[in-house]
């Protein structure tokens, strides 16, 4: 359900499960760390690119996981988001349709994000009974502003594309993301790759440790709420939604 393909010197990363809107399960979260840093280790590999199959992102993690007991030390989901906050190889995102949940949050983690039109992003974290992941209570309020980050973190609603763009959370709105996504790769792998990559870990080094911390806190509070009552009967009500 994820497709690694290798195209000259850029790594692109496919979210294949269109069936299910592309949600996350662990094996999914796990395989994309790992293709994630073998682009890093790799120094002819120039960028990397995200994007989902079926005309969407992804819905974020699959609600299923959700619904059995997970241990917050052992789990994919942050594990993938460790390793992408830490990679220097450029990561490039293509958004089409969904992106709800991690969806959004790891495009803060990403170098470039383009946006279709009518892109559709939701972080209902606390819809769910859940809290902030990704890191998002601390870079969502720096890239996109206290008073966005709220309503969009508190107030839970869908925004689309252009919002996205105010916040900050996207590079542009592209009619064909993914074919501009690719000509950014192609413009870095124009460029000298270890150039590049010095000059991404300069822009990221002085918050890194500050985003590996928060990572861990979030996800602290957020695997407790996974039990609450609150959490488990909305993931009842939106597989009985049908
Ligand atoms: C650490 C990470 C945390 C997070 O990411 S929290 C966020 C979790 N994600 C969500 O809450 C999103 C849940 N999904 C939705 O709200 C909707 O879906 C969409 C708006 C994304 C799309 O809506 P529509 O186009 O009407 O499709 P559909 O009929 O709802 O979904 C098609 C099939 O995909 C399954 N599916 C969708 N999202 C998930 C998911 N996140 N986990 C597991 N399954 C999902 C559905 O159940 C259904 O399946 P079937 O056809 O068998 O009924």
């Amino acid at each position: 359900m994820i497709r690694v393909e290798r195209r000259d010197a850029v790594l692109e990363i496919l979210i294949d499960r269109p069936e299910r809107r592309n949600a996350l399960t662990d094996a999914m979260y796990r395989d994309i760390e790992r293709a994630l840093r073998e682009a890093d280790a790799d120094a002819a590999c120039a960028a990397v690119i995200l994007h989902g199959a079926g005309g969407h992102f992804t819905a974020g993690n699959d609600l299923a996981e959700f619904q059995m007991p997970q241990d917050s030390r052992d789990v994919g989901s942050i594990a993938f988001l460790h390793a992408l906050a830490s990679v220097d190889v450029p990561v490039i995102a293509a958004v089409q349709g969904q992106a709800v949940g991690v969806g959004v949050t790891l495009l803060q983690h990403c170098d470039f994000v383009y946006a279709a039109p009518d892109a559709v992003f939701r972080l209902p974290f606390v819809s769910l009974g859940l809290c902030p992941e990704g890191a998002s209570s601390y870079l969502l309020p720096r890239l996109a502003g206290d008073r966005r980050a709220a309503q969009w973190l508190l107030g839970a609603e869908p925004f689309g594309a252009e919002d996205a763009l105010a916040g900050r959370l996207l590079t542009a709105v592209a009619d064909d993301p993914l074919a501009q996504a690719r000509a950014c790769a192609q413009a870095l792998a124009a460029q000298p790759v270890q150039a590049v990559r010095a000059s991404k870990r300069l822009l990221r080094e002085p918050l890194r440790a500050e985003v590996h911390r928060v990572l861990d806190a979030e996800a602290a509070v957020f695997f407790e709420r996974l039990k609450s009552p609150e959490a488990q009967a909305a993931f009842q009500k939106f597989f009985a939604r049908k």
